[in-house]
């Protein structure tokens, strides 16, 4: 859950205010727990769902559509990114799964899985159309594969909490990308909040 509130909040400060449809490629334990959070943030009126099986994805679908009626399962990964205000990827691809071609103005991604060096899910357009911000400067150019091998090379435009904090100016209206690779800032605040909820029960 920690891994998508961190999300949960680079959207609040990256994504336009007045997104309305939200794209999910994944079924697995990151789609569920960005379902949760995500929805906190944004009102979205549709959820376009993407996976590389169909029979997850459905079923994935078909579990959110008891909470929220207008879910749609997309087999065509384009159909689902070009219609899209915000975009989570959470598969664990090691190929992009997304391509900057389709994508809307000023949509956000927020880019969760390639957790590996030698790993993708963006392509290079669309890392290059693209404002990027990190959880870490240091982490990210150690472990994305996606900022280490986009040609040509890819700057950071800042850490998510130089955003929070004022020092990093967005512009919404531009497409942007928060590279999510987990921070242990993000297990403190998830480790406080369980210490604290507990009170008296230990
Ligand atoms: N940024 C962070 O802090 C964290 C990132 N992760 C990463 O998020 C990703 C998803 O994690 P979970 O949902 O827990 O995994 P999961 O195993 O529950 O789900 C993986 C999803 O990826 C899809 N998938 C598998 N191979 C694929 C391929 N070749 N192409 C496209 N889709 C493929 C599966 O169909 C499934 O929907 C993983 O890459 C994991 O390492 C996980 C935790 C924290
Ligand atoms: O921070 C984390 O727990 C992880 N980051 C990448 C995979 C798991």
């Amino acid at each position: 859950m920690r891994t998508a509130a961190a999300t949960a909040v680079a959207t609040k400060y990256l994504a336009p205010d007045n997104a309305k449809v939200l794209a999910i490629f994944g079924a697995g334990g990151q789609a569920r727990s960005h379902f949760q959070t995500m929805n906190k943030i944004h009102k979205y009126e549709e959820i376009l769902v993407w996976n590389h099986t169909t029979e997850n994805g459905e079923k994935f679908c078909k579990e959110i559509s008891k909470t929220f009626k207008n879910v749609r399962f997309c087999s065509n990964a384009k159909e689902a990114a070009s219609n899209a205000d915000v975009i989570v990827l959470v598969v664990s691809s090691q190929t992009p799964v997304l391509k900057g071609e389709w994508l809307k103005e000023g949509v956000h991604v927020n880019s969760v899985g390639a957790c590996r060096p030698t790993w993708r899910e963006m392509d290079d357009e669309c890392m290059n159309q693209c404002e990027l911000y990190v959880d870490s400067r240091e982490g990210a150019l150690k472990e994305s594969g996606d900022i280490i091998m986009c040609q040509p090379k890819k700057l950071i435009n800042g850490e998510i909490g130089e955003v929070i904090d004022g020092r990093c100016k967005v512009d919404r209206n531009k497409k942007t990308i928060f590279k999510s690779l987990g921070i242990a800032a993000e297990d403190l605040a998830a480790g406080h909040l369980v210490w604290k909820n507990l009170g008296s029960e230990i």
